[in-house]
């Protein structure tokens, strides 16, 4: 196990334009591109919008480096082949399912086998083709071992990663950054990337979105403040390493397939840089949730941290949403999650504790899926314990869990492994099989036929 890194320094804002030197006066001054820049630096610009985007959505930084990221041999297909990346999601890589899935948490590969997070990682489900910059895939990753000597670059699309086991200490171009279980990160198309692993061996989760990138949701009627704040976004400071480090490999991540290319330096030389394109990260603990605080639950939109827009207004291609400690206090409501069936289709993970709507058998660092359509809700055990507790409109606090949800509109297919794995819970089904009737066509109704409901609102 790697000794535990400190946390690096950030720089705190959402979409901000960023500025940050690791030498002073190493950022140009009046201009981007200079004949020559200082400390003999090249620029570089990454572009994550086309040029043409309109100005509130254009994403671009200037990267100043020791050497431009283009001095490596050529690429060539990866050995071994990763045999379990998807990017384009049709009949031949994956298959369609109406049914309720849910996996258990999967097992961390033992140190007898060394995995780092590009060998760890594995798509579940997606939907779409980051070909045609439309779509979004879920992938998982359990590892035990740091990138050693190489980088990641993801030319499909931006990862939001949500660990679930182990830090991430992740050096980009832009610098380093820290996550621990309990926050997430979004390395952005195109950035290179080491994963490091601090605590030994990780688990976690990824949403990959093609041809978006995230936004904070609108507000609306909740105001000016709330949710996820913009001030608690923590972005890199510069940071860079000057080394010949012959056979260094970056792994480029290109149409869900891995290419190596080598070269001879660290690419995480990049002394200074501006611009708002930029790696990120947040702590859901941050997170300031809006509820009821009469009756009923609310949708679980009030709860999303961050929104991947889709063409279509107010539709999301892809948002993430938190379930997060909170205060319950509606009165005579079924406060759990209400039985639902959604044009959406909901994969949701779980970081710690227990989820609301699940008694048993949702375990952190499992998986759920229910897909367009597709109903669920509580499982028996936590709807028959709501239920006997009676009318109990104390206010009551859900601690120590933290569970999540990766919402789209778009129907996600499934990868074969994630159906054929043994962690796949064959028996889910079960959990809500033994909810009963409680139908009871005498009570609850006056003679005359009328229902009778009480001044609370509750049936009498
Ligand atoms: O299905 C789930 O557990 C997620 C969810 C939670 C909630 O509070 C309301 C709707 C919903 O889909
Ligand atoms: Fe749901």
């Amino acid at each position: 196990m790697e000794k535990p890194s400190a946390e690096p320094e950030y720089l705190s804002g959402f979409g901000n334009h960023f500025e940050s030197e690791a030498l002073p006066g190493a950022l140009t001054r009046g201009q981007n591109s200079p004949l020559k820049c200082p400390y003999g630096l090249y620029a570089e610009q990454i572009s994550g919008t086309s040029f043409t985007a309109p100005r509130k959505l254009n994403q671009r930084s200037w990267l100043y480096r020791i050497k431009p990221s283009v001095t490596h041999e050529p690429f060539h297909a990866r050995v071994p082949r990763h045999e379990r990346l998807v990017s384009e999601f049709n009949q031949t890589t994956s298959s369609a399912t109406p049914t309720q899935l849910r996996w258990k948490p999967v097992n961390i590969p033992d140190s007898g086998s060394s995995t780092d997070f590009i060998d760890g990682l594995y798509t579940v489900c997606g939907s779409g083709s980051s070909f045609i910059r439309h779509g979004y895939a879920i992938h998982m990753y359990a590892a035990n071992k740091s990138m050693d000597g190489c980088a990641l670059c993801n030319a499909d699309g931006d990862f939001l990663i949500v660990p679930q086991k182990g830090r991430l200490s992740i050096t980009t171009e832009c610098g380093k950054l820290q996550v621990s279980p309990g926050e997430m990160v979004v390395l952005p198309q195109g950035f290179r990337f080491s994963v490091n692993l601090p605590d030994g061996p990780s688990r976690g989760y990824v949403a990959e979105i093609f041809g978006a990138h995230f936004q904070l949701p609108d507000l609306g009627p909740i105001g000016a403040n709330g949710l996820a704040a913009a001030r608690d976004f923590l972005v890199p400071t510069a940071w860079f390493e000057e080394n010949y480090q012959p056979g260094y490999t970056i792994v480029q991540k290109f149409g869900g397939e891995l290419f190596t290319a080598k070269q001879d330096f660290s690419p995480f030389n990049v002394v200074a840089w501006h611009g708002n394109y930029a790696p990120y990260k947040y702590d859901l603990g941050k997170f300031c949730p809006f509820n009821t605080v009469l009756c009923d639950h609310g949708d679980p939109s009030v709860n999303t941290v961050l929104t991947a827009p889709s063409d279509k207004p107010g539709v999301a291609l892809l948002d993430f949403v938190i379930f997060p400690p909170r205060w319950l206090v509606a009165e005579h409501t079924f406060r759990p999650p209400y039985y639902h069936r959604n044009c959406m289709s909901e994969f949701m993970g779980l970081i710690y504790g227990v989820y609301e709507a699940k008694a048993d058998g949702f375990l952190p660092g499992g998986a759920s899926l229910h897909s367009c359509m597709t109903p669920h809700g509580p499982d028996t055990t936590t709807y028959e314990a709501t239920i006997a507790c009676g009318d109990n409109s104390e206010p009551f606090r859900i601690g120590g869990t933290l569970a999540f949800m990766f919402e789209s509109y778009l129907i996600p297919r499934i990868c074969p492994w994630a159906l054929e794995s043994p962690d796949l819970d064959k028996n889910y089904y079960q959990c809500w099989i033994g909810l009963r009737p409680h139908f009871s066509p005498h009570n609850g109704v006056e003679e005359n036929g009328t229902l009778t409901i009480s001044a609370t609102g509750r049936v009498a």
